[in-house]
């Protein structure tokens, strides 16, 4: 047996299994040769170590006589575990952070980038796996000695990284950041950790458990609560229950970064040179090959930027919308005459991505784009986006997206609201976002939900679309407030958004529509799971 992480770089059932590779950032399998820090001679091409032997060849030697010297790519995974638990930080924030500052070379840093992002979004089964190898509550642990045991059972688990180096590794560490006496506890417990492969392990840990919950849960690496919000979501949009393995199996998987050429403005050939390949899903996107992306000269002057597929393919759904011809009926006092060029409005932009490409097509059509966020830093932040789009054409405001309504009533053509939600539809991004979010989110977000749809159809004129967009499937954060808001009035009407976003789609037929309303998959579209209502305002 080649160590439990024999084969595990990539995939298998359970959360967290590594897939370094298919985000182009490679791990290097960080398993320096026989434990020493800097002999790379193991790697493979994508930078995983080999684990060559047949047997798990453990040192004999002691904790204390081992290396004090901490690895550096482990290192930065353990840094960054350090932060999300102690300073809430977001991992895909500081990791960069702490790749630069310990000046990590690609394979170090794609080493780094799969033991920390495995670690955290596989912590809940790696938890149950250590409970059972710690002769006490995790809680009573030392908890930078738990983050050291997660990164330990990454490694061993997930990785092929070989079980000596893992070992060696992490004790090394530990005894280098902790202390010499945790490092005898973490040695001990690794040991019991490395006795089992992944699978071995999920099948302890549900042997006799007849909850498809719990089990899935175990299995997946996800809360209980989002197991069930999950499937609830699923049967919410009209897709079988029975698909909750592969969601869940989805949300473990490294997202492809996307790229999308801003209309009229990018190109996609510098990347396609570069080794992208054309979207499949809509117009002017790629897969990205990885890598620096700040070396395509496009890329750095922002009119090719990364976005996820489904965040084009509704901003482009909500584009497209035909309004039909402006007629004067549609005049208010504070519209825009009949004919004049068409307002959009993006009323909570931060940080930029859809309103780039809602500006893009704005600028096009000779249209005008509005902006808003209430954050001043996220606000800078879609300023920059906007940047590359010819000045004049957009506009940002810095404020409550709940007062635009009330403030500019009946004033434009197409309105996006892109709310502030949970997130569940994105988990892939963001591996410790899992355990950090509670059921009482969903209830917490709810009210502001259903004031700024409420605030951008007061802000729509007749004749005009509002595009009701959330990152999360779940039917309280999606129809439940759609059908909130729609209920108390007669003056506007859904749109078929399914229809809609196969019209942006380069297939046709995304398979995305379930009673008016769209909704994209990880599993299905290799999207984040975004939302899609398009709600017109009648003339
Ligand atoms: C899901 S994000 C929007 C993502 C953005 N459309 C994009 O594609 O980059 C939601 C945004 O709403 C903002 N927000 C929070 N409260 C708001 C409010 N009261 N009015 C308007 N926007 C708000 C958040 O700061 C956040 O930037």
């Amino acid at each position: 047996m080649s160590g439990s992480g024999g084969d595990a770089g990539g995939r298998g059932s359970a959360g967290g299994r590594s897939n370094t590779g298919k985000n182009g950032q490679g791990g290097s399998g960080g398993g320096r040769g026989n434990g020493g820090p800097r002999d790379a001679s193991r790697r493979n091409a994508k930078g995983r170590e080999r684990n060559r032997g047949p047997q798990r060849n453990f040192t004999e030697q002691a904790p204390s006589q081992r290396s004090r010297r901490a690895d550096p790519a482990r290192l930065v995974a353990f840094e960054v575990l350090r932060a999300v638990a102690e300073e809430d930080a977001y991992a895909n924030l500081v990791l960069p952070a702490r790749i630069r500052q310990h000046h990590l070379d690609k394979r170090d840093a794609g080493f780094a980038t799969e033991l920390s992002y495995g670690a955290l979004r596989s912590q809940g089964t790696y938890d149950a796996i250590l409970a059972r190898c710690v002769d006490r509550p995790l809680a009573q642990l030392d908890p930078a000695v738990l983050d050291a045991l997660r990164i330990g059972a990454h490694q061993l688990l997930a990785m092929r990284v070989p079980a000596h180096a893992a070992l060696d590794q992490t004790v090394g560490l530990a005894r280098a950041v902790i202390g010499a006496g945790p490092s005898t506890l973490i040695n001990a417990v690794l040991r019991k950790v490395a006795a089992h492969p992944l699978e071995e392990w999920l099948d302890l840990l549900v042997a006799g458990e007849t909850d498809e919950t719990k089990i899935a849960s175990l299995r997946y690496a996800h809360p209980e609560w989002i197991v069930r919000a999950m499937r609830q979501s699923l049967v919410a949009h009209g897709r079988p229950a029975a698909e909750i393995d592969e969601l869940l199996e989805a949300d473990n998987a490294a997202p492809v970064v996307n790229l999308v050429a801003l209309p009229g403005l990018g190109s996609l050939d510098e990347a396609l040179e570069n080794g992208a390949a054309p979207g499949e899903l809509v117009e002017g996107s790629a897969l990205s090959s990885g890598g620096d992306l700040g070396r395509l000269a496009s890329v750095r002057a922002g009119t090719t930027r990364v976005q996820d597929v489904g965040s084009q393919l509704v901003a482009r759904a909500l584009a497209a919308v035909d309004l039909g011809p402006a007629k004067d009926g549609d005049r208010t006092d504070s519209a825009p005459h009949a004919g004049a060029p068409e307002a959009w409005l993006d009323l909570c932009a931060g940080p930029g991505g859809k309103a780039a490409l809602l500006g893009a097509l704005a600028h096009q059509r000779g249209a005008t784009l509005l902006a808003n966020e209430p954050a001043p830093h996220r606000a800078k932040l879609v300023s920059q986006a906007l940047s590359a789009i010819p000045h004049g054409s957009w506009q940002v405001r810095t404020g409550d997206g709940r007062d635009v309504g009330a403030e500019q009533p009946e004033r434009y053509n197409r309105v996006l609201v892109d709310v502030p939600c949970t997130g569940l539809g994105a988990l892939r991004r963001r591996p410790e976002s899992r355990w950090r979010r509670s059921p009482k989110d969903i209830a917490d977000l709810g009210p502001l939900q259903r004031d700024l749809l409420a605030s951008a159809l007061a802000a729509v004129r007749p004749g005009g679309v509002v595009a009701y967009v959330t990152c999360s499937p779940h039917p309280a954060e999606t129809t439940a407030v759609v059908a909130d808001v729609l209920r108390k009035r007669t003056d506007v009407e859904l749109l078929d958004a399914g229809a809609a976003l196969d019209a942006v789609s380069l297939t046709g037929s995304l398979g995305a529509g379930h009673e008016l309303t769209g909704q994209l998959w990880p599993h299905i579209h290799q999207t984040d799971a975004m939302f899609l209502a398009l709600i017109k305002k009648k003339a």
